[in-house]
């Protein structure tokens, strides 16, 4: 870890309430071949259960994932704020003082459902030509993923024309992500889904770390003492980076040991 990032690390562990807020994918969980077989580094699930059980400290999982995906495997326990299908699924069920709003679950019109059976029958369409290839529903959307082609030219062309055939269908949004292309018929952001944790647990200082470009929509949001941590190489407006899984799960266990003894001293 860089001086820089542990001097970060502990000023933010100072905070009266603090707000740590992850990416899934690519950050807490190295990435697999099928969707279904990732699970959070055991060191990065120990520190965050560890952080959950700590007064004036909130933990949330930002992801594209569905909300139901990150219960069952990121949070069985129930700890924790999530943020499923890139902010447009939201359970803030763990926070002390629940809001009356504090399950938004998705609710898709006649036109939504007609737009979403479109874009699956084309996601479908293409993995039929592209062996390899597959889908992945969510409430509001559909991926399609291209990790097993071996071939990277194959899987670049294979999502260029995914990419395609979602624009020629209008009113999708179509999110890239890592040799994955997915669309939703909601606009929702992880900046909205930040947005709102944020409005209803009021922390001081928030900690956010994702490895995608979805992810800036979340960092775009930081302001003064929060802390931005980029996973991997890609641009990020955050100001510190670890190289991947790995390295953030021991980032997190020193974070949830300096938070601990921070918060036996905060009066
Ligand atoms: O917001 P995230 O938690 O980062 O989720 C983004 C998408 O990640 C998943 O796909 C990625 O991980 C898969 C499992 O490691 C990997 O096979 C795939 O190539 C990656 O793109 C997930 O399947 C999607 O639903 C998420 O939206």
């Amino acid at each position: 870890m860089t001086e820089t990032l542990s001097d970060a690390l502990s000023r933010a562990a100072g905070a009266d309430h603090l707000l740590i807020a992850l990416d899934f994918d690519g950050t807490l969980a190295p990435f697999t071949e099928d969707p279904a077989d990732s699970r959070p580094l055991p060191e990065a699930r120990e520190a965050l259960d560890a952080l959950a059980g700590l007064p004036r400290t909130t933990v949330a999982i930002i992801s594209g994932r569905p909300l139901e995906f990150l219960r069952e495997v990121v949070d069985p326990a129930r700890r924790m704020v999530l943020s499923g299908s890139h902010g447009a699924e939201m359970d803030l069920a763990a926070l002390p003082d629940l809001p009356d709003d504090a399950e938004h679950d998705i609710h898709l019109t006649a036109e939504q459902l007609d737009l979403l059976d479109r874009a699956v029958d084309a996601t479908e369409e293409m993995v039929s030509r592209y062996p390899g290839s597959r889908a992945e529903l969510k409430p509001a959307g559909v991926c399609f993923h291209t990790r097993p082609i071996r071939d990277p030219r194959v899987s670049e062309q294979a999502l260029e024309e995914m990419n395609r055939a979602y624009s020629e269908l209008q009113g999708l949004r179509i999110t890239p992500g890592q040799q994955v292309v997915e669309c939703s018929v909601l606009s929702a952001t992880k900046g909205d889904g930040l947005r709102i944790i944020q409005a209803a647990a009021s922390p001081d200082v928030t900690v956010f770390a994702g490895d995608d470009v979805t992810d800036e929509d979340a960092m775009d949001l930081l302001t003064g003492e929060d802390l931005g941590i980029k996973v991997g190489e890609k641009e990020s407006v955050a100001t510190q980076r670890v190289s991947g899984p790995q390295e953030l799960a021991d980032v997190l266990s020193v974070f949830a040991d300096q938070r601990a003894r921070a918060v036996t001293s905060i009066k």
